[in-house]
């Protein structure tokens, strides 16, 4: 009798659960315990290859058999049901349940006693709290009593549930950036998901590139961007510069050191960081490479922010120079002629296409010869087999490892994070994720040329590095 689906899968699950427990055993780190509060330690063993593509086959077989056995209208439900859950997770971390959870330990703590401290109704915070204990995201140890997981541990502020509650304005201040980037997520990208279909359907947006004609602008009623709406708000504005930190937490430590191959640069390289933030990234460059010179470009009110991070993280760091925060417009100029690499993470993500090649022309323009451009944003990786990139010739990298049938090519849902960005992206800015024949055309009519594309070991994290050289632009 053929082999079905299900024990197909169920073999690969076996298989992936043998190895990752032997290759865990083999490194001394542990398989985390999922009741357990998060710590960045604990995904140690992700950062052996074997280890985590263990865990990314066992994540797809097991959502792959959940899906062939769960009834077909619980599984549309997961689906349809999303923003239940976002609503509901909003209520439970903008309310301090976490802190609260945090500090009463792993016995739990009473709805009773979570609504004496925060206000809330118990019974309404029970209820929040069951649905989204139904998926790991917080504990029901007895009835009405939570705990934190793993899962919701990683929205802990970190700061004491009486400051959290009484200046919630600030309440992500010192936190790793997770809470703030969850909390950006459940707010104003949550309110700008609701109008995606009234945006689509609408034929002045359907067929716009435009920013102003986004969702977003839709759903505050104005035609502003996001960077306008943040001098307006400045506390969304602050907390998604804190997001920033966030969204580097969620790919593997440091990230960006191993994203290039950094050491093959002069000691006194320069390193211009395009829309940098709050300098996130340049964070483990300054501390992996003290000699290299750092810029972090971006718009005022963020350089004024980042000013007062850079001090707090790096004193006195930026009075010597090693390190300059400057206000620049990509759009523009660019002032720095001299770089060895122009840094461009998850800004490209930001515009449609036209707006794109505005940038890298600038970029283009400001570059020497040997100028690298290195891009850091998600490839796309489809859902099926991607016969484009089987090619001889791709370039180094370009094809994502694929997950072995009955999988699906991507390895399904527990590697979506690239899906739920590309939305984040239309929702917010009327542009994309891109897949990487895509880039690679985009950046060709732009005058750059893909040499390689630097993945991480393992590939769980969802943003890849491309390295760009500067050729000959096309002709109009
Ligand atoms: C998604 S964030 C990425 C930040 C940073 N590269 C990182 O990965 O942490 C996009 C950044 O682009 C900046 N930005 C938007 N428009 C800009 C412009 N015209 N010139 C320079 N920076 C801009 C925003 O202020 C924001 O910091």
């Amino acid at each position: 009798m053929p082999a079905t689906a299900l024990r197909e899968l169920l073999a690969i699950l076996s298989s992936s659960i043998d190895l990752l427990e032997s290759t865990c055993d083999a490194a001394g780190v542990a398989v985390p315990d999922l009741h357990e509060p998060f710590t960045p330690p604990s995904e140690a063993f992700r950062a052996i290859p074997a280890a985590a593509e263990a865990a990314s086959l066992i994540g797809a077989a097991a959502l792959q058999i959940e899906a062939i056995v769960t009834p077909p209208p619980v599984t549309l439900y997961r689906i349809v049901g999303g923003n239940f859950r976002s609503a509901a997770l909003r209520a439970v971390f903008e309310s301090g349940v976490t802190e609260l959870l945090r500090e009463a330990g792993p016995q739990g703590m009473h709805v009773r006693d979570i609504g004496a401290a925060n206000g809330q109704e118990p019974e309404k915070l029970a209820r929040f709290l069951r649905a989204l204990a139904t998926h790991h995201v917080y504990r029901e140890v007895a009835p009405n009593v939570f705990t934190n997981t793993r899962i919701s541990s990683l929205i802990d502020t970190g700061n004491p549930s009486k400051e959290v509650l009484a200046n919630p304005d600030k309440k992500h201040s010192g936190s790793t950036g997770m809470s703030a980037i969850a909390a950006h997520h459940l707010d104003e990208v949550f309110k700008a998901a609701a109008f995606a279909w009234e945006t689509l359907d609408d034929p002045k947006t359907r067929h716009s590139g435009e920013p102003l004609d986004s969702p977003f602008c839709r759903s505050i009623g104005k035609p502003q961007d996001l960077w306008a709406h943040y001098k307006e708000n400045k506390m969304r504005g602050e907390r998604f510069g804190i997001a920033m930190q966030g969204m580097e937490k969620m790919q593997p430590q440091d990230a960006i050191v191993t994203a290039f191959p950094w050491s093959t640069l002069p000691k006194n390289a320069k390193i211009v960081d395009v829309g940098g933030g709050i300098g996130t990234s340049c964070f483990g460059l300054a501390r992996h490479f003290p000699e290299f010179k750092l810029v972090v470009q971006d718009l005022p009110q963020v350089v004024k922010q980042a000013g007062e991070i850079w001090e707090e993280k790096f004193p006195g760091v930026v009075e010597t120079g090693r390190v300059t925060l400057q206000e620049h417009d990509f759009f523009t100029t660019q002032p720095q002629k001299d770089a060895s690499v122009f840094l461009v993470k998850q800004i490209l993500h930001d515009w449609s296409d036209p707006y794109c090649v505005k940038i890298l022309s600038q970029l283009w323009e400001a570059a020497a010869p040997d100028t690298t451009l290195l891009i850091m944003e998600s490839l796309v990786p489809l859902a099926c087999h991607d016969p484009e990139l089987d090619a001889p010739s791709a370039i180094p990298g370009a094809a994502a490892k694929e997950a072995p049938a009955p999988l699906l090519a991507n390895y399904g849902a527990t590697n979506d994070m690239s899906y739920n960005i590309d939305m984040v992206m239309f929702f917010m800015f009327n542009s994309q994720e891109r897949t990487f024949l895509h880039f690679q055309k985009l950046l060709a009519s732009a005058g750059w040329e893909i040499v390689k594309v630097h993945r991480q070991a393992g590939d769980s994290t969802f943003v890849q590095s491309i390295e760009a050289k500067k050729v000959e632009k096309p002709s109009a």
